[in-house]
């Protein structure tokens, strides 16, 4: 028994420089006799394709032909004959200008009788005896020139009579995709046709094994060149790899994998420059169940058929496939509605519009009774088939996909149930690619994170999640990427992620707005969108309908958006319902403590929360603690608290009690009250001089403040202390609350007198628990423990993905 052994025109471009070819088969000849079936030398075909139209159009080819002998030169082998055929057609063709299928035929042909003479001559000069044989005389086809048919039972009868004359011969070599009508005219094979050649030699000369050495290790679970964490596979079954030929993977061809069934002959995907890969092997042998690749076919179309007069009569899919077979049209994905009469299929792009024309042609009149409304045809399409997928765990992939904003125009599966094929928008493939592929190969999914606002919390948060990123993807498969990073006047991008070095690619100054986030976003095809607000902007939350609809969840630090009026909020959650997205703001109340999600608990499940008082600032609890006992100057003490990243951007909105004021506003909102921030009694403590002033100016006259203070702290008993407290109370069952933010004296031995640091304390009252409220406390402020609790958002949306 022999082995057949392939190489394509990549293999055989580095012929001249590259020893391994000869190394494989000097290998393989030690222990079995070889069937060598080449292509044409690297883009010989190409060219010659090339030569051709030049021909036609009368241009000098000189230097053109030129670079096809470089390409096709072996010193001891005379290819005379082959390139005066070659310059013969070409004048033959600069004269009519034009050619038809056969000359073609006869032009390409004249590649692989080169190529498979080069390499006979090249095995024999490093003493393997190898015999070339003439393939056009052993595969026999019709005259369907550049796409013939083989003629099975003449090609068989060929082969097995001209291999019974080489019985002694060990080492044949012969070139694929050529063979010749009953009359001797040369033709061509089509796409693929040197694979089909060995698979047709490998089925009549019963081989126990075809090896096909490409240029790459096998085929994978994805284009590598796509999805870059695609994985070889070791095994497919003959059913897979056909599943996989049909629906794009260039590697095989559908037509390669017939031949072999039948003999239940082994393929296997080798690299010709990697020798040391046992590349991918195709058999009639079982695999496990599940998902085995991700196919693209890309140069497709997709014909929409609509006739809703049409409903109910028999026979119109057959007028519809008959009239596109006929035409030798073929068609893919197919899917149809039968509520109003309407067809969509696939077919190759290059034959949609005489799709279209065969069909209108077929159905005048039906147009004319309007039975027929409309055949149109869709070119911004591509399909995505998931080979190996049952439509058990189906929804798995599709929830992926719709998450991320992709949603099929149209989906099928086939019926051995084990291949579900989706009509996506051109443009989508390659996300698409990587949303499955992370969702099904349980290769670590990756969510991509545009941070705005890099400043105390934000850059925190930068740190925080570069040093955990290495254990998150060990322990939940989950790749954190930071995509892009934002101050007020930039946008950084960074391709492969930032990491501990962000700081340093912040050299050049950046001209982007945020909608380049979108962009960058698009263009690069990110997945499992992520968009963090670590600012205390107004803007941006004017912004997050934009990231939403363009497939981003948000995760905020910043309280803007849910104290804007009770209009924004209730649209903000609209559209981050209609388009499936999910906002997360733990850190808006209580910095890092798990606050929002508790109240959030509490009342979905009936409970009727009563009150909440309590501090709710952490700013104003240091402050007032320290102040309070020490004897120290107010602008000091608050100069400690900035320093220690506890305050807001602009400290008076903590003296003001307006940040106070919009963490009781969010928490009542929690409870579906509908307050506005007008709505809130709010005590500030900023002396008037001082409120309109700019940032800068107050920071730059802090002292100034020190008489104010002093005057409360005397107004203190020795027992009492001074505690900046909020209350959210009244009926909580009506629309409205009553809010309120006081500074209050308090006994220092009570609970609240008894705060230190930066505590915020949450006294929760509810019916169930009556007069013992549930007391949430714990730092209120300060950079980790916020960003920590950002962190946290993130993750628990990245879990959701
Ligand atoms: N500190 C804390 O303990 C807590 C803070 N928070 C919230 O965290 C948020 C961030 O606070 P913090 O880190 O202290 O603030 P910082 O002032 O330190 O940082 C703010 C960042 O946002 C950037 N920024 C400001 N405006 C815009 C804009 N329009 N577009 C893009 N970027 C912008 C700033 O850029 P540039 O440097 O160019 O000005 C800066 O990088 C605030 O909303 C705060 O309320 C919440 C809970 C606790
Ligand atoms: N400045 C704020 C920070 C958290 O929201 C506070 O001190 O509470």
């Amino acid at each position: 028994m022999s082995k057949v052994l392939k190489f394509g025109g990549k293999s055989l471009a580095s012929l001249h420089t590259n020893k391994n070819l000869l190394n494989i088969i000097a290998n393989y000849l030690e222990t079995s006799s070889l069937i060598i079936v080449v292509s044409a030398i690297g883009n010989t075909t190409d060219l010659l394709l090339e030569l051709l139209e030049k021909a036609k159009a009368n241009k000098p080819y000189a230097d053109h032909l030129q670079e096809l002998k470089a390409l096709n030169f072996y010193p001891q082998i005379n290819t005379e004959e082959h390139f005066k055929l070659i310059e013969n057609i070409l004048q033959g063709v600069s004269l009519i200008q034009d050619y038809s299928p056969k000359v073609q035929d006869l032009l390409l042909a004249q590649g692989e009788l080169i190529s498979s003479k080069v390499v006979t001559q090249l095995l024999l000069n490093h003493g393997l005896k190898a015999t070339f044989v003439n393939s056009t005389q052993l595969i026999k086809t019709d005259a369907y020139f550049t796409a013939a048919n083989v003629n099975e039972t003449l090609t068989e009868l060929a082969v097995q009579t001209e291999f019974e004359k080489l019985a002694d011969k060990k080492l044949i070599v012969l070139g694929g995709f050529i063979g010749s009508t009953a009359e001797n005219e040369v033709t061509t094979l089509g796409r693929n046709g040197s694979n089909l050649t060995a698979a047709l030699i490998a089925n009549y000369t019963q081989a126990e094994e075809f090896l096909n050495f490409t240029h790459v290790d096998g085929i994978y679970t994805a284009n590598p060149e796509w999805v870059a964490s695609a994985k070889r596979i070791e095994h497919l079954n003959y059913s897979e790899a056909n599943e996989l030929a049909t629906f794009g993977a260039s590697i095989l061809h559908a037509k390669t994998i017939v031949p072999l069934i039948e003999k239940k002959i082994p393929l296997r995907i080798l690299n010709t420059l990697n020798p040391e890969s046992t590349g991918t092997l195709i058999s009639a042998e079982p695999t496990p169940n599940g998902v085995k690749s991700l196919t693209v076919l890309q140069n497709v179309a997709l014909i929409n058929f609509h006739g809703k007069g049409l409903f109910g009569k028999v026979g119109v899919d057959a007028r519809i496939f008959n009239a596109l077979a006929k035409n030798n049209i073929s068609v893919s994905v197919i899917s149809q509605g039968s509520s109003e009469r309407g067809l969509g299929f696939v077919v190759n792009d290059s034959e949609a519009a005489s799709a279209k024309e065969i069909l209108e042609y077929e159905f005048q009149q039906d147009f004319y009774t309007k039975d027929v409304e409309n055949i149109s045809i869709n070119n911004n399409i591509a399909v995505v088939s998931i080979i190996g997928q049952d439509l058990k765990s189906f929804h798995k992939p599709y929830s992926a996909l719709v998450k991320n904003g992709i949603v099929p125009i149209l989906f099928n599966n086939s019926v051995s149930g084990k291949n579900i094929s989706l009509v996506i928008e051109k443009a989508q493939f390659k996300k698409a690619l990587h949303v499955i592929h992370g969702q099904i190969f349980g290769v670590n999914k990756t969510v991509n994170i545009a941070i705005v606002g890099k400043g105390t919390v934000g850059s925190v948060l930068i740190d925080q999640i570069i040093a955990s990123k290495n254990q998150i993807a060990e322990r939940k498969n989950i790749d954190l990427n930071i995509f892009a990073i934002a101050n007020s006047h930039s946008v950084y991008f960074s391709t492969n992620g930032f990491n501990t070095d962000w700081q340093d690619q912040f050299q050049t100054p950046q001209t982007n707005s945020l909608s380049s986030i979108i962009e960058y976003a698009k263009e690069h095809h990110l997945e499992n969108l992520i968009l963090i607000d670590n600012t205390a902007a107004e803007s941006l939350p004017n912004r997050y309908n934009d990231f939403i609809n363009n497939g981003f969840d948000i995760v905020s630090s910043n309280k803007i958006a849910n104290t804007l009026s009770f209009e924004f909020y209730k649209n903000l959650r609209e559209n981050l319902k209609k388009n499936q997205k999910q906002y997360l703001y733990e850190t808006n109340v209580g910095a890092g403590l798990p606050l929002i999600d508790n109240i959030k608990l509490l009342h979905l499940s009936g409970e009727n929360i009563t009150k909440i008082k309590g501090v709710f600032s952490g700013t104003l609890s240091y402050i007032f603690n320290l102040f309070s006992v020490e004897n120290k100057p107010f602008s000091e003490v608050l100069r400690a608290a900035i320093e220690k990243g506890f305050t807001e951007p602009d400290p008076r909105d903590d003296l003001s009690g307006t940040d106070v004021a919009r963490k009781l506003l969010i928490l009542a909102r929690e409870l579906d009250l509908e307050n506005e921030l007008q709505d809130i009694s709010i005590q500030n403590l900023i002396p008037s001089e001082f409120q309109s002033l700019t940032v800068q100016e107050f920071l730059a006259q802090l002292s100034g403040l020190n008489n104010h203070y002093d005057d409360l702290k005397q107004q203190l008993k020795s027992n009492e202390v001074l505690r900046y407290v909020g209350e959210l109370s009244g009926d909580l069952q009506q629309q409205k609350g009553v809010l309120e933010t006081k500074l209050i004296k308090v006994d220092k031995n009570s609970a609240l007198g008894q705060l230190s640091g930066s505590d915020s304390i949450f006294e929760i009252y509810t019916e169930s628990y009556g007069d013992r409220p549930i007391i949430i406390q714990g730092a209120g402020a300060g950079a980790h423990v916020t960003a920590r609790g950002v962190f946290g958002d993130i993750l628990r949306l990245a879990e959701k993905k």
